[in-house]
């Protein structure tokens, strides 16, 4: 039995796809909507529209995880650490993948690290790519990454994860794939305002590809392995994300661009992850001018046209 912490998009979408190898079990921290969700058969808050197969057990009581049984994550990045000083107890002896996105705005650390430092000896894992939960939910063709410093932890998670939708690359670079996950929905946020602003295509692909030198940039000074940013949790989700209106973060960029105000009850998870990356490249010493622009955006110092006016001005260089 798998065990899925967090009801929402991406956590619903998941039970739903592996609900085809076995039953699992989702839960919703509010009784209310898990009596909503068990006398529909749909999650109308979080993922509307698609049905919650029988073999999906709807709970608000986490029971104990048995050692050895698996247990997803899937709440938002800063949310994390509360969640664990919550529910740790029940948690720690599972094998626990997250499923969130982000560095947390206190800390810089990713949600394996988080983990990590809350319950210390567990194997941890992150389930990160390209993927927009209601892609998953509707069973259509997904690729994504499992990092887990434990291969042989990672090969059996990879197995018990895989549907026949959903396909899992696997790697021991946590570092790497948490990295890409969390600066990929920063970058999606300023491709965001770029359409918002309506500042064009092409500027859309400079952002992407300056974007993406940037995270390579702070992975390289973390020791996360260049290939892990150039696969799915890195590469492939930046495109998915700075490319596709389906993005929260994008949409959130978009609104920003053209001055529109946009639903503070909606997750965006590189809102609070940009300012993180600022203040760890800071301290790592390394030069993120485009995470800096976008931070200055989302902070309200900077309006578009002097982000623009602050990148495009800056000493011509080599590639
Ligand atoms: N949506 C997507 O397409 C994808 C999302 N992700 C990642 O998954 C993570 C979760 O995002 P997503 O599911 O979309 O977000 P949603 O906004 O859809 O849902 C977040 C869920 O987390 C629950 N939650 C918040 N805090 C807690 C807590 N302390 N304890 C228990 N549950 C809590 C919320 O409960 P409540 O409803 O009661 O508020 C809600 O159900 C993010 O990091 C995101 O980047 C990754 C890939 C795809
Ligand atoms: O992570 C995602 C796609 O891989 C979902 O992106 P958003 O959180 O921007 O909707």
């Amino acid at each position: 039995m798998i065990t899925i912490f967090g009801a929402g998009a991406f956590g619903t979408a998941l039970a739903i796809s592996l609900s085809r190898n076995g039953p699992v079990t989702l839960l919703a921290r509010d009784p209310d909507h898990v009596a909503e969700m068990r006398a529909t058969r749909q999650n109308a808050r979080r993922l509307p529209g698609v049905e919650l197969p029988d073999n999906i057990a709807i709970s608000a009581e986490l029971e104990p995880v048995s050692k050895g049984q698996i247990a997803l994550l899937s709440v938002p990045m800063q949310r994390l650490r509360g969640a664990l000083e919550t529910h740790g107890d029940a948690l720690s002896q599972g094998h626990l993948v997250a499923c969130c996105k982000g560095m947390e705005l206190a800390t810089g650390l990713g949600p394996t690290r988080i983990i990590d430092e809350m319950l210390p000896g567990t194997t941890t894992a992150i389930l990160t790519g390209p993927s927009f939960a209601a892609d998953i939910a509707r069973g259509l063709p997904t690729a994504l990454t499992l990092a887990c410093t434990d291969d042989k932890v990672g090969e059996a998670l990879q197995s018990a994860l895989s549907t026949a939708n959903l396909r899992l690359y696997r790697t021991t670079d946590t570092s790497g794939a948490e990295l890409g996950g969390a600066l990929k929905n920063v970058m999606a946020i300023g491709t965001g305002v770029v359409m918002g602003a309506g500042l064009g295509e092409s500027a859309r692909a400079a952002l992407m590809t300056r974007g993406f030198a940037e995270m390579s940039r702070m992975a390289a000074a973390v020791g996360a392995r260049p290939e892990t940013l150039s696969g799915l949790s890195g590469f492939g989700d930046l495109v998915l994300t700075c490319t596709s209106e389906q993005s929260r973060n994008t949409r959130f960029g978009v609104s920003l661009g053209r001055n529109e105000r946009f639903d503070p009850n909606v997750t965006v998870e590189g809102a609070a992850t940009a300012r993180a990356v600022v203040a760890r490249a800071a301290d790592l010493g390394i030069d993120m001018p485009v995470t800096r622009a976008i931070t200055a955006l989302i902070n309200g110092e900077l309006q578009v046209e002097q982000a623009m006016d602050m990148l495009l001005s800056r000493p011509l260089k080599e590639e």
